[in-house]
């Protein structure tokens, strides 16, 4: 059974992206609190996920993986997790009922604290000062102080995830999630857009569907509760170590931190600290692989994560960008498919559509994000292979950080409501537009 590499091994490797901490006994002092900390998610649970994505690995479900770009601790309150839940099950409603496939429905949150950087610092009107590289690291105020790494906030960020899940599953177990509820989910902002509109016509058709089922005797109890599993960017050397445990079940390696954990575009070097760490345990993974990503790239990843080609177990999170998708990603699928691979195939439309407007925001395009998902079902089309799925970074709220969209936000009106503290969203209403296109999609596939 693979053994647990020690911090020590792994910082051997010279991982990517830590943080460097100037107290190294606080550093110490987290990681034994961590180290003693209740399990946020159980083995079984996490075996459960992988047969669940195995399902989409052979073509037979669809998977919505979709959150935040970046956590904050701020933002554990029960409105915000509700709105985001709620945005999702919206979502997976759509997709399961527009194109008649299963869908199994990650969230990115409860753990997604710890943001990579393109530059470890930031320069605002002449002053420089470290890059805030998410809660789990530093403050997000523009001040020396606030951007000291403080390794305390890894015990931060487990509490603020027990706190969320904790409340994630009550949601979808306790009644808020219960499919008779699909129309109570569209209330508010969203309920006026075309698309939530939209939403109402498919949510009526559901609840005569779920009146004819009870009618003729179907147990209405089979629809009070959903499937809904958490994930994040396995980033953080000393969280995700600290966090990973050995199952008494079956004496093998899990991180007990999220169910589904992945390895950044920034972190997959293939001889890294990253790869090493996510090869020893057992969880369902992911890993980004954008466009510099070969085909024989692809293999070696295979062959490392995932060596006994188990089903379910690995993850390709594609994110090429629109422009790149349609020549970059035929490749890779050829090989792996020629190889037998077992991989569910999932694309991620935002990261590789990142700009800066002119008014300084960071902002993506609806249009680019809906592009890439059609290249990456396109590309899946002509080769007569699987697209498992969309990896999407999304809020709840009425929030304007993507430009389009049905609501045409436009650069001007970026200002309105710019809340994330990385990168862009697509908000509650662009969610439900991506679902009822990909729906479409889908149907086609
Ligand atoms: O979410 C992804 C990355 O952390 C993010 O795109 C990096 O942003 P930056 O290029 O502003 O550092
Ligand atoms: C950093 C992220 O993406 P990528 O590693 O693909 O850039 C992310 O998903 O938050």
């Amino acid at each position: 059974m693979s053994a647990i590499p020690t911090l020590e091994q792994l910082h051997a490797l010279e991982p990517q992206q830590q943080p460097t901490y100037p107290d190294a006994g606080a550093v110490d002092a987290a990681v034994a609190r961590l180290r003693t900390a209740p399990p946020l998610v159980f083995a079984g649970e996490c075996d459960d996920l992988t047969e669940k994505i195995a399902a989409v690995t052979r073509g037979e479900a669809f998977l919505l993986q979709g959150g935040d770009c970046a956590e904050t601790f701020a933002g554990v309150t029960a409105d915000n997790v509700r709105n985001k839940l709620r945005v999702l099950l919206q979502m997976a409603v759509v997709l399961t009922y527009a194109a008649s496939v299963p869908v199994v429905k990650l969230g990115r949150l409860a753990g997604q604290y710890a943001k990579p950087r393109s530059s470890d610092m930031e320069t605002r009107n002449g002053v420089t000062l470290p890059a805030y590289r998410g809660d789990a690291v530093n403050g997000y105020d523009f001040t020396a102080e606030a951007r000291i790494p403080d390794p305390q906030r890894l015990v931060d960020v487990y509490n603020n995830s027990a706190a969320t899940l904790n409340l994630v599953r009550a949601f979808v177990t306790g009644g808020y999630a219960d499919l008779r509820q699909v129309h109570t989910w569209n209330t508010d902002f969203v309920q006026n857009s075309p698309f939530g509109q939209r939403y109402e016509a498919v949510a009526d058709e559901i609840e005569r569907a779920l009146t004819f089922m009870k009618a003729i005797g179907a147990d209405p109890d089979e629809f009070h509760r959903v499937d809904f599993h958490s994930s994040h960017e396995a980033l953080l050397l000393e969280y995700e170590q600290s966090l990973t445990r050995i199952d008494s079940r079956t004496d093998a390696p899990y991180n007990v931190s999220a169910h589904f954990v992945w390895i950044g575009e920034r972190t997959r070097q293939l001889d890294g600290a990253h790869v090493e760490l996510l090869s020893k345990i057992r969880n369902p993974i992911g890993i980004k692989l954008g466009p510099t990503t070969t085909p024989d790239d692809a293999l070696a990843y295979a062959a490392r994560l995932n060596p006994d080609n188990t089903p379910g177990r690995l993850t390709f999170i594609t994110r090429f960008g629109a422009g790149k998708i349609r020549d970059g990603l035929p490749a890779l699928v050829e090989k792996v498919t020629a190889e037998g691979l077992n991989v569910a195939w999932v694309c991620d439309p935002m990261h590789g559509n990142t700009f800066e407007a002119s008014s300084g925001y960071k902002t993506r395009r609806f249009d680019d994000v809906i592009e890439e998902v059609q290249g990456f079902f396109d590309v899946h089309r002509s080769l007569g292979t699987w697209p498992g799925g969309v990896h999407v970074e999304l809020t709840g709220d009425d929030v304007t950080e993507c430009i389009g969209g049905g609501e045409e936000i436009d650069e001007a009106g970026l200002a309105n409501r710019y809340e994330s503290v990385c990168d862009p969203r697509l908000n509650r209403v662009q969610s439900l537009e991506l679902s009822f296109l990909v729906a479409e999609m889908l149907r086609k596939a």
